[in-house]
């Protein structure tokens, strides 16, 4: 049961003391978006290679772009501890979720709320993780859509069947009240900004987040 704490949601003008607050997460997650695959606009290339050396913690890059075929390998070079690409977005997933072994980081595919999962099963054996989304990407602070748990529980059986060691990640709405659930339907990584970042205590807020999921484990 691991931790993801989203910076979307943290005060970007003091993102180095903003990692050292939630120094006992598992991963740093950082949303890449650029103003094409999402209607939003964050960060990019510079900033994680600058968050990289000051971090405490791995970061978890979430990659809401286009191409990401051309630009998701940079990340992985970076440094970033995992990186994941949107399959909606990929011209070639297997050969990008090579390139981003091979650069040292852990493959990862996302699944927007719209994207059924099963014609992609076949492509778990490249995969580190397999990111089912919880909200339509883009912003933080959306309502949580419960009815992504089906998927959720669809790939953890997909994972089971093929016996590798592929995490599940939620993102978008994960707080204490909807973590559980997700747990309970098989997911293993937890994304959450605005839970953490909009509580005073953002390394309490990860502990009990964590304790919530892992208590409802499957
Ligand atoms: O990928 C994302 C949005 O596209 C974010 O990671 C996600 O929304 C986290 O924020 P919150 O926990 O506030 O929903
Ligand atoms: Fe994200």
């Amino acid at each position: 049961m691991q931790i993801s704490p989203s910076i979307l949601s943290a005060d970007f003008a003091n993102l180095e003391r903003e990692l050292d607050r939630i120094g006992n997460a598992d991963w740093a997650h950082v949303d890449v978006m650029d103003a094409h695959f999402v209607p939003n606009l964050t960060l990019g290339l510079p900033v994680v290679e600058a968050l990289q050396k000051v971090s405490p913690i791995p970061l978890d890059c979430h990659l809401m772009i286009e191409d990401p075929d051309r630009w998701a390998p940079s990340y992985a070079e970076a440094g970033a501890g995992s990186v994941t690409f949107h399959v909606e977005a990929a011209q070639d997933p297997v050969r990008l979720a090579r390139a981003l072994r091979s650069a040292g980081a852990r493959a990862a595919m996302a699944l927007k709320p719209g994207t059924p999962f099963a014609p992609y099963e076949d492509l778990l054996p490249e995969l580190d993780m397999v990111l089912v989304m919880t909200v339509e990407p883009g912003f933080g602070g959306q309502s949580f859509m419960a009815d992504q748990m089906p998927k959720v529980t669809q790939v953890r059986e997909a994972v089971r069947r093929h016996g590798g060691e592929v995490w599940i990640q939620v993102d978008g709405g994960v707080s204490a009240s909807t973590i559980e659930q997700c747990a309970e339907a098989g997911a293993d990584v937890f994304v959450a900004g605005s839970a953490v970042y909009g509580a005073d205590d953002a390394a309490a807020a990860v502990d009990r987040l964590r304790e919530l999921a892992r208590s409802h484990t499957h």
